[in-house]
């Protein structure tokens, strides 16, 4: 496996606070990796010193197998950065934003226009071509901020809460493009506050705290390390408390509480909770209305390590 970014020991303090704290990373190629962590855990320092954008006080930090300085401009040329701010120029349309900043890397005219038009298609812009900014809401603003940051084709792409306080059919156009992007053989690396679109887009997950990685793996990875367990929630109106009782005996269970119409039991661990549960309620006098098991979230894995909701 190509490595793309080969981090370590990267340490990054702004006079009294260390805001990144000898932090060693890497990332494959065609991966789509999640940088996540409470406000402030380091992660725009993080990446503002993988870009060259920031002077940085120990480390070493590689992109492409190369050695990242501020003027090594044939290593940007393969990165695309999307910040969270939109930067367009209002004084030119969408085709011609997407051109300008194309130009920058794609000279070609023919291979430029081409590429225009794949950007285009990929956040779904076709029909606002000749828009200008100021007459785009804010989604389509978001999508064409995608378009100016992608076309020139990078290899390694930097995106940057690209779905805040985007309407939902945007977020679709964004989180298909970034996909699509990925399948074209993109690397890219995902800032984002939403849970449910690390557990549906990345490969896998870096969390920062207070400077330092608390945890990296897959999704499944992380959830099994925390081991947060199963929950079995069922709806019953009437729980007697020698029924009550007798539950906590059950195997793997650990924890057992009623709060009605809610009997919610936590599992240790196990497998086919659920069933047994289904099974063992047929052999008692309890009638309940619902059942069903609350597997971990990602969320409950960043809760446990951090103490802390991803979103304030
Ligand atoms: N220019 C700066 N001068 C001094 N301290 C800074 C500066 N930029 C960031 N910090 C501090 O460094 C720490 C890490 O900040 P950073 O912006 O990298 O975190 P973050 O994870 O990107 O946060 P957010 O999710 O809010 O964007 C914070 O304590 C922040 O206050």
């Amino acid at each position: 496996m190509k490595t793309m970014i080969n981090v370590e020991h990267l340490t990054k303090q702004y006079q009294e606070v260390l805001a990144v704290d000898d932090l060693s990373f890497r990332v494959y190629e065609g991966e789509i990796v999640g940088l996540l962590g409470p406000n402030g855990s380091g992660k725009s320092t993080t990446i503002n010193c993988l870009l060259s954008l920031l002077n940085f006080n120990n480390g070493t930090i590689e992109l492409f197998d190369k050695k990242m300085k501020p003027d090594a401009y044939d290593l940007k040329a393969q990165i695309g950065v999307i910040f969270q701010e939109v930067a367009v120029f209002d004084e030119l349309t969408v085709y011609e934003n997407i051109d300008y900043f194309c130009g920058l890397y794609i000279k070609d005219q023919a291979t430029r226009r081409q590429a225009i038009e794949e950007a285009i298609q990929l956040v779904g812009l076709e029909d606002y071509k000749k828009f200008y900014p100021k007459k785009l809401s804010g989604g389509l603003l978001r999508r064409l901020n995608i378009a100016c940051g992608i076309a020139h084709r990078p290899k390694l792409i930097f995106l940057d809460e690209p779905t805040v306080a985007v309407d939902p059919q945007s977020r679709n156009h964004i989180l298909n493009g970034i996909k699509q992007l990925r399948k074209n053989g993109a690397t890219i690396i995902y800032t984002t506050h939403y849970m449910e679109e690390v557990e549906q887009l990345c490969d896998r997950v870096i969390i920062l705290d207070k400077g330092k990685i608390i945890a990296m793996g897959t999704t499944d990875e992380l959830k099994e390390k925390t081991q947060i367990e199963e929950k079995v929630i069922v709806e019953i109106h009437d729980l007697p408390l020698d029924e009550l009782n007798k539950l906590k005996t059950l195997k793997n269970v650990d924890d057992v509480r009623y709060q009605a119409p809610h009997l919610i039991i936590t599992y240790k661990s196990g497998k086919n909770n659920l069933i047994e549960m289904i099974e063992y309620l047929k052999q008692t006098p309890l009638h309940y209305t619902t059942i069903y098991s609350q597997r971990p979230t990602l969320n409950d894995v960043f809760l446990t390590l951090t103490g802390k909701e991803l979103r304030d």
